[in-house]
């Protein structure tokens, strides 16, 4: 393995029930049911107690841009230790590259609109937020719930969209396999359109976290 803030295709396909979408512009997979039904809803009642306004790196004047909320979980709650325990059962992660977990809560009507989940190197914001750990190597997200009606994560360069279902996971490479950042990986968290969606959010670091 390159890095220990990575995974790699081969150890996530050695799980039975993990799918790499058929490209080669990006290293993207799904897993359903990754979680069980009573763990989501334990952690949406967490999401659901303590969310505050989420926000974007290097904010571009679009106050819409994301309009969801975020939850920080708190790493010694047991279902959190248990997330983080079937994450690195998963991915091999070492979990100290790993930020801590947080929820993301969409109301109707909420998104957040197409974007990377690296840093960019020429953003102003890009030594505040990278400066320790470098830059976000994976993103694992996992839906908490079936939402009514939208919320869907489409990929739009390599043409994939993901239904929320209770317990799916998604998860891709923000580099590409020569290191370099991948813009395909551009994503938009889609307007609910009825109903509720929860997600969980774990990203990685090229280097051990704070
Ligand atoms: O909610 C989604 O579908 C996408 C969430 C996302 O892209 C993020 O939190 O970075
Ligand atoms: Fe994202």
């Amino acid at each position: 393995m390159a890095n220990p803030g990575e995974t790699t295709a081969a150890t996530l396909l050695a799980h039975a029930g993990v799918r790499r979408v058929p490209t080669p512009k990006a290293e993207l997979f799904d897993m359903p049911g990754f979680l069980p039904p009573g763990m989501c809803a334990t952690l949406i009642a967490l999401i659901d107690q303590d969310r505050r306004p989420s926000t974007i790196a290097d904010p571009n004047g679009d106050s819409y841009f994301r309009t969801s909320e975020t939850c920080d979980l708190a790493a010694d709650l047991p279902v959190v230790q248990d997330l983080e325990a079937r994450l690195l059962a998963l991915n091999g992660i070492d979990p100290a590259h790993g930020e801590p977990a947080q929820g993301q809560r969409y109301a109707e009507g909420q998104e957040f609109k197409p974007h990377t989940d690296y840093f960019e190197p020429q953003g102003v914001d890009y030594q505040r937020f990278c400066a320790v750990a470098g830059n976000r190597t994976w993103t694992f997200m996992i839906y908490l719930n079936d939402v009514e009606a939208g919320g869907a994560t489409r990929f739009k360069v390599v043409d994939k969209i993901f239904q929320p279902a209770t317990g799916k996971l998604v998860c891709w490479n923000n580099h590409r396999p020569d290191g370099t950042l991948n813009p395909a990986t551009l994503h938009h968290g889609m307007k609910v359109r009825r109903g509720v969606k929860y997600v969980i959010t774990k990203w990685y670091r090229e280097r051990p976290w704070g």
